[in-house]
C-alpha cells in the first residue's frame, strides 16, 4: 500500500496562547478527497494553513507522502507536492489571469518550454478561464477569480490539494462547474484532495471520507453515506 499523501500527528497550535487546534490527528490517504466540515471558527483554515506550512504548529508532526520535510513551510510543501487555495481568492486585483499564471509558472521555476502544455492542461479542467483569460482579476466575478485561483493551484501540478471552501461567493451551479473537474483530477492524474466545505451536499457527493470539526478536534469520522440522516449531521454541527 502507499504511504498515506498527508499524515499529521498530534498537532496543536493557536493564537495568542489560545490552542484552536488540539492534538488534531489526520491521515489523507494517497487518491482520496477527505472532506472536512464544522460550524465557523472551528479551526478549518488553521488546520489547512497549519498543513501547508503557513502557521506554525506548538505541537505535532507531518509527514507527506512518508516523509517528514526537514522544514514546514509553504516552499517546502510546494516542493513536496502539496498546494493550498486559500479562502477568498487572493488573486492580485490589477494583473490579467494571463499575468497570474505567467507569474505562478516562473516562481515554480517552469521553464519557458513547458508553460504552454501546463496552461493547456489547466484550461481544459477549466475550460470557463478561457473566457475570461486576458481580463484584469480584479474586474472579474468571484467565482471566476475561485476559478483563477484554483487554475493557478493547478498549474504547479501538485499531487495534494489543500482547498479551503471554493463554494464561497458561487451559484450551485457554478460551484458545480468548478468542483466537478476538480474530482475528475483525481481519477486522471491520482491527486489527493482535503476539501473544507460548507456547501455539504456537493461536497459530499464527491468526497470518500468526511471529518467534522468541532472547537479544534475531530468529532467524527466516516463516509459521507453515514450523514445522509440530516438530524445526525445538524446533531454533529
Ligand atoms: N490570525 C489569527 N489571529 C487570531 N485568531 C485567529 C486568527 N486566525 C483565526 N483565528 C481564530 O481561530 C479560530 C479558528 O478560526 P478558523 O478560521 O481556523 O476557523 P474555520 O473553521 O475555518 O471557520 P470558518 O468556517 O468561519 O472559515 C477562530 O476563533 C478565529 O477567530
Amino acid at each position: 500500500m502507499s504511504a498515506p499523501a498527508l499524515q499529521a500527528t498530534g498537532l496543536t497550535a493557536g493564537f495568542g496562547g489560545r490552542d484552536v487546534l488540539q492534538d488534531v490527528s489526520l491521515t489523507l490517504n494517497d487518491g482520496e478527497i477527505l472532506c472536512l466540515i464544522g460550524h465557523n471558527g472551528a479551526g478549518k483554515s488553521t488546520l489547512l494553513r497549519v498543513l501547508f506550512g503557513l502557521h506554525r504548529p506548538s505541537a505535532g508532526t507531518l509527514r507527506v507522502f512518508g516523509q517528514q520535510p526537514a522544514q514546514h513551510n509553504p516552499a517546502t510543501m510546494g516542493a513536496a507536492g502539496v498546494a493550498l487555495v486559500p479562502e477568498g481568492r487572493g488573486v492580485f486585483p490589477d494583473l490579467t489571469v494571463e499575468e497570474i499564471f505567467g507569474l505562478a509558472l516562473w516562481s515554480a521555476g517552469v521553464p519557458k518550454s513547458g508553460q504552454r502544455e501546463r496552461i493547456d492542461d489547466v484550461l481544459d479542467v477549466l475550460p470557463r478561464i478561457k473566457e475570461f483569460r486576458t481580463r484584469r482579476a480584479g474586474t472579474l466575478s468571484g467565482g471566476q477569480q475561485q476559478m483563477v485561483s484554483i487554475g493557478r493551484a493547478l498549474l504547479t501540478r501538485p499531487r495534494v490539494l489543500l482547498l479551503d471552501e471554493p463554494s464561497i461567493g458561487l451559484a450551485p451551479k457554478l460551484f458545480q462547474d468548478l468542483i466537478r473537474p476538480i474530482a475528475a483530477l483525481r481519477q486522471a492524474r491520482g491527486m489527493s484532495i482535503l476539501l473544507v466545505e460548507q456547501n455539504v451536499r456537493e461536497a459530499f457527493a464527491i468526497s470518500d471520507r468526511v471529518l467534522v470539526m468541532r472547537s479544534g478536534r475531530f468529532i467524527f469520522e466516516g463516509a459521507p453515506s453515514e450523514l445522509d440522516d440530516h438530524a445526525k449531521l445538524m446533531e454533529l454541527f
